[in-house]
């Protein structure tokens, strides 16, 4: 497979990306038409937040399969194109959340004690310690906006020098924030009104992009604001503004709405506004610890496991996988017949779970039981997207799940509706690893899924499957084995045919002409 690596990324993923074999390119200085060239025919894209990943990169880029971001923030990926394309985007949420939270901490200190202006007026050769007089933060509050992972992880050491916290974010809960030795509000404008220092840690979103404005730093007042998050969480001239002239003593800042930070920004003219160039995330430790988990996302899709951390595929428990498995194989084929079968436009689709699959966490069968039923659209489908395009074209998906079995040790049964007609397939494993139809519609069979098959609905009647066989031998059609079952006899009776190549559409003509065949449908599956 092959890897475009196109913001820098510690060599430690790219090794291990090498070793299992991997093609593995960098393009750090890539965009706009050179970068849509450059994707074209890769597998996996990892970023940082230097890539813009559109909805165009995904339209240029036909065999990707995972887009990689070594690191948190994926505000520069979209993830409905993704999905749409269905690309897997997955981050890297845990390598880098002690690095930003220790920068928030040092950006802080930096902006309460003036250090970098202290420094660069040292360094031009002047003793300026009558001009300083700083802040502590021992005593004061820290009012924090978004206690998630980096949040938490600030929350942990301003505590220990002996902050008081107090907390906004609407989707955590009093007794998560009291963990943390915090006091939950539920106004920005309280958290940032009660605070000395105010940091920000939300993701960048429609709903939280320019949350800090003018309004909200008139609450803050005489206190600091620190932004290692994003930088279109803040309106950048509002801040300029309430810093050069009050009432905010200062701001430091390591995130912008745009970066590289254009050069005329109004942040750059103010004095008490202290700036890093997005270095939360740069320290040796972080940049090695995402990129190693980045690459092991990539390596998780290369072999279709499940990506631990994908934003936009359902994922699993890594040690359930190996139980699951064989049946996401199931679901795909169950689906796949039960929608060729059907043959019509599908309303709604029933994934019904029985015995010990019952108990595994069952998203990815689901949705792989979706791939199967969307399987003969035009376009690639597959476990990202197929979710999303029952949603998109108002098909309801509906799971149900029962401990309880007859005959087999687990079973997945996939029913698809249209309106009046419904058909459904069931599926299990023999000996733990071989997979078979068990039932079709009505009828119970055993059927192995694999190659071109074709089920015949038929009356019960002597000489039938004689006529297939005559016919099918006659279109040069070997058959490779068939399972016969009958409602009862005399009655309708339905058989499924492997066979060693395609049906041509004469022959199965020749067989409908036969009063006696009611229905043939071909079915074609990935080989044994
Ligand atoms: N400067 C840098 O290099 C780095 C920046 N980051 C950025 O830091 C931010 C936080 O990252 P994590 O803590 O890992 O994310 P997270 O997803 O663990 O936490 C985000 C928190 O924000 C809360 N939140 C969401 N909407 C909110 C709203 N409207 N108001 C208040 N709270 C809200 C969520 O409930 C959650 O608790 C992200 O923007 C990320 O991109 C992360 C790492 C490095
Ligand atoms: O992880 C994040 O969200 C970051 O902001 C780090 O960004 P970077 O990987 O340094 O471009």
């Amino acid at each position: 497979m092959k890897v475009l690596v196109s913001d820098p990324v510690a060599d430690a993923g790219m090794e291990l990306l090498r070793e299992a074999g991997h093609e593995v390119e960098t393009g750090y200085d890539l965009d706009g038409d050179a970068l849509l060239e450059a994707v074209r025919d890769v597998n996996a894209l990892i970023v940082r937040s230097g890539t813009e990943v559109d909805r165009e990169l995904f339209e240029a880029a036909p065999n990707l399969v995972i887009v990689g971001r070594a690191g948190v923030g994926v505000d520069n990926i979209d993830i409905d194109a993704a999905t749409d394309h269905g690309v897997i985007v997955a981050n890297a949420p845990q390598g880098n959340i002690r690095a930003a939270a220790e920068h928030t901490v040092a950006m802080a200190f930096a902006v309460a004690r003036s250090i970098p202006q202290a420094h660069d007026r040292l360094k031009d050769g002047e003793w300026a310690k009558g001009d300083y007089l700083g802040r502590e933060l021992n005593n004061k509050t820290l009012g924090i906006v978004g206690l998630g992972r980096v949040g938490q992880e600030v929350a942990k050491r301003l505590d220990s020098f002996g902050m008081d916290l107090v907390v906004f974010d609407p989707y955590i809960s009093e007794e998560r924030a009291g963990q943390f030795g915090a006091e939950l509000v539920d106004e920005v404008h309280e958290c940032l009104e009660r605070a000395d220092f105010a940091t920000i840690h939300t993701p960048l979103l429609p709903e939280t992009e320019g949350m800090i404005g003018a309004e909200e730093l008139e609450s803050l007042g005489d206190g600091y604001l620190v932004n290692v998050a994003r930088g279109g969480l803040v309106d950048e001239d509002a801040l300029a503004e309430a810093v050069a002239n009050g009432p905010v003593k200062g701001a430091a800042l390591d995130v912008f709405a745009e970066e590289p930070l254009p050069a005329d920004s109004p942040l750059l003219d103010v004095d008490d506004i202290v700036v890093t160039p997005h270095l939360g995330a740069s320290t040796e430790a972080a940049q090695e610890n995402v990129a190693i988990d980045t690459a092991r996302q990539v390596l998780a899709a290369f072999n279709e496991e499940p990506v631990m951390s994908a934003l936009n595929a359902p994922s699993m428990d890594e040690s359930a996988f190996p139980r699951v498995k064989p049946y996401i194989d199931v679901a795909e084929t169950a689906g796949r017949i039960a929608a060729q079968l059907l043959g019509e436009r599908i309303s709604s689709v029933e994934v019904h779970y029985e015995g010990e699959i019952a108990d595994e966490e069952i998203d990815l069968v689901t949705a792989s039981a979706l791939k199967g039923v969307f399987s003969q659209l035009e376009y690639e489908v597959n476990a990202v997207n197929a979710p999303q395009l029952a949603e998109d074209r108002g098909i309801e998906v509906t799971e149900s799940k029962t401990r309880q079995t007859e005959d087999f040790q687990s079973l997945v049964r996939v029913t698809v509706e249209d309106g009046d007609s419904s058909m459904s397939v069931e599926g299990t494993l023999f000996a733990g690893d071989d997979p078979r139809i068990v039932r079709i519609d009505d009828y119970r069979v055993d059927a192995r899924p694999y190659g071109h098959m074709l089920v015949a609905r038929n009356r019960d009647e002597p000489g039938v499957i004689g006529l297939v066989g005559t016919v099918l031998g006659e279109s040069n059609v070997n058959i490779a084995g068939m399972f016969n079952a009958r409602e009862t006899i005399g009655g309708e009776a339905i058989t499924v045919y492997n066979l060693d190549g395609p049906v041509p559409t004469e022959t199965l003509q020749r067989l409908l002409a036969d009063d006696r065949v009611i229905e043939v449908t071909t079915i074609t599956l990935d080989e044994a």
